[in-house]
């Protein structure tokens, strides 16, 4: 018999954890859950999720104990995962990390460019609280960390919190894999094994083949050379349930692969690779921060309103997506030893052998209860190592930057970044920051 989990969701005001609880119901028969808590330090935000996952969980499995706090004592006591995802700053701080740099022309992204670095600036210390709080009040439980921006919170907690149980991750290798699975016509992303490696939001495919070994990448280039990562029935149908910006960012991945057509590109190197084409289409004054804000937070809220007023979930339209698939394989992956293949943020430590040993990179990884083993991808073409070996430096910095409080570190960091033209327009996104972020950055001297 499989032994009953603890889960705590950390960040349980997250737009994500209606799916991910709708994910942890649809899979109890495989990671089977005694007990589900909500942690946040935002408590009416947090309520409003709670209100209708306790009704939710009330209806289609009672027996599993739930509650909702804002206590840290009271949250991370007697746990065995905490799934997290903390919005340090929520979405009014990732309006201003989007818009400060437009001002300037530059491009502004909640994890790329300035816009990820000033959010990894306020993430780092939410994030090694929460790693703190877990190791004293459960020390043998593990951290699933979705919270962004994830390569710099990685590099955090490698160098801040070496002996830690945490494991950083994202979405966007699965969500993109779904798409190709689609192009293939397959059932399921599972039914494909993917070589894969860059850093968090910045990797390549090298090599996807089907169970029986055939090589799936030639069909797939052939599409994303003609249509990017927009599937065959968003083509064909004139509505489509994606938001635009989410499309464009699809279509895109056409002309990142151009660059290197031997692999298959993540889609958010159109960041640094057409930087000015990304802010010449960008709207200042309404930004992503604003799009998410109008859409996705309005739509989880008011439907978590709503079941709270009816007094039942039996018709809830919160669904789980790959996002919250993919946290609960790693959960299983762990708690049961089910050496599942996954893409993790993990040190690099030889994978890849012609690389800094200390990077954090993301490579498939075979995951079982002593957490993952990374599988070595290689030597890595002169083109990725070196935009790799720019961008790695930048996340390196801004940590730096973090522990020391050293204005003049981070200030290297954004003249470093790809997507920051010169140090002078560095330095002037750098002051506009420090002015924002007063609340939630160390003191920089
Ligand atoms: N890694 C990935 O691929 C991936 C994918 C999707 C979302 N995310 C990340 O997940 C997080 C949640 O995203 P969202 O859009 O749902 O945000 P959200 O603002 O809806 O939720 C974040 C929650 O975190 C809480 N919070 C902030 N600081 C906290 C702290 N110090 N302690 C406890 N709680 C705190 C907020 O009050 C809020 O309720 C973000 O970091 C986002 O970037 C990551
Ligand atoms: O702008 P947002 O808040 O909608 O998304 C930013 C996040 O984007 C990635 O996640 C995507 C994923 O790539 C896509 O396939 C689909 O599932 O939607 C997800 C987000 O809604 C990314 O991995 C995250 O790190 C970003 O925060
Ligand atoms: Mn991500």
């Amino acid at each position: 018999m499989l032994k009953q989990q603890s889960i705590l969701i950390a960040g349980g005001g997250s737009t994500f954890t209606p799916g991910i609880v709708m994910m942890l119901l649809d899979n109890l028969d495989k990671f089977p859950i005694r007990q589900i808590k909500f942690y946040d330090n935002d408590e009416d935000r947090q309520n409003k999720i709670a209100d209708a996952c306790r009704i939710l969980l009330k209806e289609r499995a009672p027996e599993i104990a739930f509650s909702a706090t804002t206590k840290p004592e009271e949250a991370f006591t007697d746990i065995d995962f905490v799934m997290a995802h903390i919005r340090v700053g929520k979405y009014a701080m990732r309006e201003k990390d989007e818009k400060i740099p437009l001002k300037y022309g530059v491009i502004g992204q909640e994890t790329c460019g300035p816009g990820g670095i000033a959010y990894g600036m306020r993430s780092i210390g939410g994030v090694l609280e929460l790693v703190d709080y877990m190791e004293k009040y459960s020390p043998d439980a593990w951290m699933l960390n979705y919270s962004n921006p994830a390569a710099i919170v990685a590099e955090a907690t490698r160098k801040l919190r070496p002996n830690s149980k945490i494991i950083n991750i994202c979405d966007m290798p699965v969500g993109i894999e779904h798409r190709m699975a689609e192009v293939l016509g397959l059932s399921s992303r599972k039914d494909m094994t993917v070589r894969y490696y860059g850093l968090n939001h910045f990797g390549w495919w090298t090599d996807i083949r089907d169970k029986d070994g055939n090589d799936l990448m030639p069909k797939i280039k052939e599409h994303v050379a003609k249509h990017g990562y927009v599937t065959p029935a968003e083509l064909s149908s004139a509505e489509s349930d994606i938001e635009a910006s989410w499309k464009h960012t699809y279509e895109k991945a056409k002309d990142v692969f151009a660059l290197d057509p031997e692999t298959l590109p993540n889609t958010y190197l159109k960041y640094y690779f057409y930087a000015q084409d990304e802010v010449a289409i960008a709207d200042p004054n309404y930004t992503r921060a604003n799009e998410v804000m109008d859409h996705r937070e309005k739509l989880v809220f008011s439907e978590c309103q709503r079941v709270v007023d009816a007094g039942t979930a039996r018709d809830v339209k919160l669904e789980a997506d790959d996002h919250a698939s993919y946290i609960v394989d790693l959960a299983r992956a762990i708690a049961y030893n089910t050496k599942e293949r996954m893409l993790l943020i993990v040190e690099n430590q030889g994978a890849l052998v012609n690389f800094d040993e200390t990077a954090m990179v993301e490579i498939p990884c075979l995951v079982g209860s002593n957490g993952p083993e990374p599988l070595v991808q290689g030597n890595i073409p002169r083109f990725q190592k070196g935009l790799m070996e720019q961008q790695v430096a930048v996340e390196k910095l801004v940590v730096e930057a973090w522990e020391k409080g050293s204005y003049q570190t981070l200030w290297q960091a954004l003249t470093l970044s790809k997507i920051v033209p010169n140090a002078r327009v560095a330095k002037q996104i750098l002051d506009d920051l420090i002015e924002a972020n007063k609340d939630f950055w160390p003191e920089l001297k």
